[in-house]
């Protein structure tokens, strides 16, 4: 392996650059884009774009473009022109809703139609992977490498790159430790460590489940509101707990602790979710106005742990049939389906409502 970042290390760079506010440029053939987050444009970096003269693009998911009123013509996303005084803030505010209902924007977008938009997908997708709004700033470049080297910007080409978002699902176990628990004492945590510089995720195994026999298992997604805080406004502290003690009554089971806040939008989204929620916009309306969809959790992740760990067949604990269908269309197989009822309050029933009513989930 020569010495220098593979297209998956790029990808990691990428991600930081963006979360940093550094554009990154993505290479299809010569060409390319210049691409800067939205939700981390600066005064300074918006006015050196401008400096190179071409007509940059807002890109921005289907979603987003609906509640704006701008027509996708590019199927999933659109490509909103910037207008001259557009400064940092009129972007800000087209890529995050929180001031869409007291101070609306005043339309009309005028949205691209011409040219190809492979590469302003990739960088929703990556703005995704970084936990960003899904919102981009976009400007095409005759010599993308040649632009890249001057301004010492990383340098994605867009194939490796595309690839590379939609396939990185390896691990590798760091260190596992065992840690006596409330509900087992025979308890053990492992940590995972993504290839592509995600976040780790976790394993909590609970006595010594056999690998050859179905395993008591619980795929949960981190809540840092519910697990940590006992919030009110979800159930998943309650549901982590009752699948904990539930594997230490029967003895044995495996707990995956998923880095997947707010269904894989990250915490700082999640809140701006909460945000429009108390505007009286439900789940997932509230993550479909900040561009989202419904879940962006990657289910892979929790059925290569599962393999990884010697993992085949589950008696998984959830409510919600879509985990059931993604985990058996990555190779694991769901034995039995076991109900994990916990922690309704007042607070979370309408919550729980709309899941059931919107995805699925069953009550
Ligand atoms: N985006 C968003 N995420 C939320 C919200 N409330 C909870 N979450 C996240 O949702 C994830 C849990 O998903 P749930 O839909 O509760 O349950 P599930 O994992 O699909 O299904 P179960 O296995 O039955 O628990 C966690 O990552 C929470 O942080 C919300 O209002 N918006
Ligand atoms: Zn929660």
């Amino acid at each position: 392996m020569p010495l220098g970042p593979d297209s998956i290390d790029q990808l990691a760079r990428a991600r930081n650059d963006l979360r940093i506010g550094v554009p990154v440029v993505i290479a299809a053939g010569d060409a390319g884009l210049l691409i800067l987050a939205a939700e981390t444009l600066s005064a300074a970096r918006l006015s050196a774009l401008r400096g190179l003269g071409g007509a940059p693009v807002l890109a921005v998911t289907a979603r987003r473009a609906k509640t704006l009123k701008a027509r996708p013509y590019d199927g999933d996303l659109a490509r909103i022109e910037l207008p001259e005084t557009a400064d940092p803030d009129w972007v800000r505010a087209v890529a995050e809703p929180a001031d869409d209902l007291e101070k609306p924007l005043l339309g009309p977008f005028v949205t691209r139609r011409d040219g190809d938009v492979a590469a302003h997908r990739a960088a929703i997708a990556l703005t995704k992977s970084a936990r960003l709004l899904p919102a981009v700033l976009a400007l095409g470049l005759e010599d993308a490498r040649g632009f890249a080297d001057t301004h010492n910007l990383t340098l994605l080409a867009l194939e490796e790159a595309a690839v590379a978002l939609a396939t990185s699902t390896t691990f590798e176990e760091v260190v596992s430790a065992r840690v006596p628990l409330a509900v087992a004492r025979a308890g053990r945590v492992h940590v995972f460590r993504p290839r592509d510089g995600s976040e780790e995720h976790y394993a909590v195994e609970i006595g010594a489940p056999s690998r050859a026999a179905p395993v008591l298992a619980r795929l949960h997604s981190a809540c840092f509101t519910g697990d940590l805080l006992g919030s009110l406004k979800c159930d998943c502290g309650a549901q982590l707990q009752a699948a904990l003690a539930q594997m230490g009554a029967e003895g044995a089971g495996v707990l995956l602790y998923l880095n997947q806040e707010g269904r894989g939008i990250g915490l700082a989204n999640k809140m701006r979710a909460y945000a429009l929620q108390d505007q009286g916009f439900d789940t997932v309306e509230a993550n479909h106005r900040l561009g989202f969809e419904d879940d962006e959790r990657d289910f892979r992740i929790g059925a290569a742990i599962l393999r990884q760990m010697g993992f085949g067949t589950v008696r998984l604990m959830t409510n919600n049939p879509a985990k059931i269908s993604m985990m058996e269309a990555n190779g694991i197989a769901v034995a039995e389906r076991v109900p994990l009822k916990v922690g309704h309050t007042g607070d979370n029933a309408a919550y729980l409502a709309t899941k059931a009513a919107k995805s699925g989930h069953l009550l």
